[in-house]
């Protein structure tokens, strides 16, 4: 039988993979865009994104919530408190907002209090990790304290080098070499 993380590559590869000239979130120019919406979104993918992640970060101590910058982390974020629910493993979610509400409470961080609590920062797709970074800068100012960034596809770009950089330990699902794709 294949794991879950077996099926989610192969999603991945069938479904979610573009090839063309693409702009990314930090400018860069790229030949193929990883499109994990369009699986985060999809009831055969989400429950297989929820395992794969609860997975990697099940070693990861004393975290009580999940989530990550609008809005491609919203359904990762999701997927692994539903699935998390079915294990037994308790988290729960929490949304960033790119800028702070500018009305009701004014809040960047949606969900739970997060004062003093361990959450993971969650991502679809990493590049630069610069969206990883946002996130934590608005989670450290309402006091959460942030154990780890966990991604389901990691492009081998500097995400990795620039959060651990900043001092926070990185993880990821699936790499380019599971989809058959090059680093660019
Ligand atoms: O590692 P980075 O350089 O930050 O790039 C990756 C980010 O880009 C995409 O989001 P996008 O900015 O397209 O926004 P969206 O989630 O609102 O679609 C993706 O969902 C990541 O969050
Ligand atoms: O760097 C990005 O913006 C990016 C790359 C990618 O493959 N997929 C995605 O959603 N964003």
């Amino acid at each position: 039988m294949t794991t879950a993380r077996e099926q989610l590559i192969d999603l991945i590869t069938s479904e979610a993979v573009f090839h063309g000239d693409f702009t990314l979130t930090s400018g860069k120019k790229a030949t193929y865009y990883i499109d994990l919406r369009k699986l985060s979104l999809d009831h055969r993918a989400a429950p297989l994104i929820g395992q794969v992640m609860l997975d990697l970060i099940a070693d990861v101590d004393g975290v009580v919530a999940v989530g990550g910058l609008t809005m491609g982390a919203d359904p990762i974020a999701s997927a692994i408190m539903h699935q998390g629910v079915a294990r037994g493993e308790v988290y729960d979610s929490f949304v960033v907002r790119k800028a702070p509400k500018d009305h009701g409470r004014g809040r960047q961080v949606e969900g739970p209090d997060l004062e003093g609590k361990r959450v993971i920062v969650v991502e679809d797709t990493s590049t630069t990790g610069g969206s990883p970074l946002q996130a934590i800068e608005a989670l450290e100012k309402v006091g959460a304290i942030v154990a780890a960034v966990a991604v389901v596809v990691d492009r081998q770009a500097p995400a990795r080098e620039r959060i651990e950089a900043a001092g926070y330990e990185y993880r990821y699902a699936i790499g380019l070499e599971d989809l058959g794709l090059l680093p660019q």
